[in-house]
């Protein structure tokens, strides 16, 4: 079974003269790390916020753990945990109130008016993520007082308290600096390979998606490609040997009787699709000094499809 399953998503806003979502669909397994990326206004949040019952949708069909998000709207929420753009801390409060108060909207404690009176299930499971993510010291401080960054990361404790099968993030790492950024997924990829969660990530840095199984691109409120990144690098960009040799005419020579298509530039680029690395290398006597493979990123992919595409690259 699909953990997130979605078939011809529709979202009309009143108002709008075109749909902002135009018949989406795809399905997320069990424990998957998903990527759902776009330009501005392709229609990430607002698919986002109909998988999380905080919008609701023109037509089509959304299920997640089984769970319509429509008619079984509780459900889903006590499956899933949602890290938004904007953040949602009531910041007159300290960060352990903020997650204590959500902690007990869950349904996971029967409120105490202090940390201390909590039942120690619930202290050591705050304590224990704040160490993780570095915020013990701040913990009873107002979230006013806090940076961008650990708010952020508060966000994040509050979301993971209740143990969700399904993590939403939502540009989870915007405004973050790169150490918190970097500290921020080892804790997230902590908590995949730990519960087996499933991640639903949307982010403009495509470098953060890179070790993701699937990834969906949406381009005007439709899916352009959903598949994996290296299929996804595959399709699009031809890999590339970067050589040279003190003999380069020779190496040149050799390159053009083999047939293979080669660019003289600082160094000489071999761009190859159909022969492994290997064969080319294999059938060069010239001896070489330079040998380098160019890999293509997913955002050099990302990029290059929506260039073909016609969408604007966010
Ligand atoms: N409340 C709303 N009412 C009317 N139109 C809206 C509303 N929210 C979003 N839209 C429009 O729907 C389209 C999709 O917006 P959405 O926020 O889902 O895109 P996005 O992919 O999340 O963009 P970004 O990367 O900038 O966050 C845009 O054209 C946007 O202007």
């Amino acid at each position: 079974m699909a953990m997130i399953y979605v078939e011809e998503l529709v979202k009309q806003y009143d108002k709008a003269k075109t749909p902002a979502v135009k018949g989406v669909s795809f399905a997320v397994n069990e424990g998957e790390f998903f990527a759902f990326l776009g330009p501005n206004g392709a229609g990430k949040t607002t698919t986002i916020s109909i998988l999380t019952t905080t919008l609701s949708k023109t037509s089509g069909i959304v299920t997640i753990a089984g769970y319509d998000v429509e008619k079984e709207a509780r459900q889903v929420r006590e499956k899933v945990g949602i890290i938004f753009q904007q953040p949602s801390l009531d910041l007159q409060l300290s960060a352990e109130e903020n997650i204590r108060f959500h902690a007990c909207l869950y349904g996971m404690f029967s409120y105490r008016p202090t940390f201390q009176l909590m039942p120690s299930a619930y202290k050591d499971r705050v304590m224990g993520l704040a160490e993780i993510v570095g915020i013990q010291d701040a913990l009873f401080k107002p979230v006013k007082k806090m940076s961008g960054g650990m708010q952020r990361k508060l966000e994040i404790i509050r979301s993971l308290m209740h143990t969700p099968s399904v993590l939403f993030l939502d540009e989870p790492t915007q405004g973050l600096d790169a150490v918190s950024r970097r500290s921020l997924w080892e804790y997230i990829n902590t908590v995949r390979k730990e519960h087996g969660t499933t991640v639903f990530l949307t982010t403009h840095y495509i470098d953060e998606a890179e070790n993701v199984d699937k990834v969906c691109i949406v381009n005007q409120g439709r899916v352009a490609s959903c598949c994996s990144p290296e299929e996804m690098k595959k399709s699009l960009l031809r890999q590339e040997l970067v050589l040279d040799a003190d003999d380069r005419e020779g190496l040149t020579g050799e390159l053009s009787e083999l047939g293979l298509f080669h660019k003289k530039d600082a160094h000489i680029i071999v761009p190859y699709q159909d022969k492994t690395a290997q064969e080319i290398i294999a059938r060069l006597n010239t001896k070489l000094t330079l040998l380098k493979i160019n890999e293509p990123t997913l955002e050099d992919a990302y990029v290059e499809y929506l260039n073909k595409t016609g969408g604007a690259a966010a």
